[in-house]
């Protein structure tokens, strides 16, 4: 199970003082030399953390492969098509909110989805769509197209004790249906050290993309050994479920 580090939150408190430090670019070697499989980051429309300059520059340093999560906008798709990222995530963005609140309506807007996966998959970018464990939204996803998905894991991470199970299932069951028709199935979202497992035990998931726990818990620890527990938490869970 591979783990994509986002490094958006790193970004976050550098802008807080509006110097050059911590470095997003700093943060990125360090996760890929510390076993992060890839790097994620979320250029959003506001650039409240990632910066444009933050993804053309890491896009050329790092030697994992870069997963950039977008909206469907005409400036962003051009960006990527310069930036030219192995993986772009598209997510649902809306300017109001603390942070990705749902997964993305492919099933209201297949057209213009199906349009977004085309031109990235012809300038050889592959597409993930960040959706929720939402059937009809998956079944969306493959007939525009995409052949990868990201399973929005919020509200699971969300939801109160005695509603997590329910949440849980959907994912395994939204996972299951994913991998039968034969897309690659990726998670992420508000998984910390504490909920991954359960997530990390589900066999057609194969990448975990976590950001702001684990940044946060690198504010503690430092970045490696936060890497570190979240792989071993991940390792662990996988081979008990084995
Ligand atoms: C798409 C997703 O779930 C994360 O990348 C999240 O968007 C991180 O960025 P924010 O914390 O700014 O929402
Ligand atoms: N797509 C999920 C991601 O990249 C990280 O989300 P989070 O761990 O910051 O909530």
């Amino acid at each position: 199970m591979l783990l994509g580090v986002n490094i958006d939150h790193v970004a976050t408190l550098r802008n807080a003082r509006g110097v050059g430090y911590p470095s997003p670019m700093e943060a990125a070697l360090i996760a890929e030399t510390h076993g992060a499989d890839l790097i994620t980051l979320h250029l959003r429309e506001d650039r409240r953390h990632i910066k444009d300059a933050d993804v053309f520059a890491i896009k050329q340093a790092i030697k994992t492969r870069m997963n950039l999560e977008m909206a469907m906008t005409a400036e962003m798709l051009e960006n990527a098509i310069t930036v030219a990222p192995e993986d772009v995530c598209l997510v649902p963005e809306k300017r109001e909110e603390v942070t990705t609140e749902g997964g993305l309506d492919v099933l209201g807007q297949q057209e213009k989805v199906a349009d977004y996966v085309q031109t990235l998959h012809d300038n050889d970018i592959r597409v993930s769509l960040f959706i929720g464990a939402d059937l009809a939204q998956i079944q969306a996803a493959f007939d525009v197209g995409a052949r990868v998905i990201e399973i929005h894991t919020g509200a699971y991470a969300d939801a109160p004790a005695h509603g997590r199970a329910a949440e849980l299932a959907r994912i395994v069951q939204a996972a299951e249906f994913a991998a039968n028709l034969g897309m690659t199935v990726n998670a992420g979202h508000g998984l910390t050290i504490q909920n991954v497992a359960p997530i990390a035990r589900i066999p057609q998931i194969v990448e975990l993309n976590i950001g702001h726990s684990l940044i946060a818990q690198a504010v503690f620890l430092g970045l490696p050994k936060a890497i570190e527990q979240m792989k071993e938490a991940m390792f662990r869970a996988r081979v008990a479920q084995a």
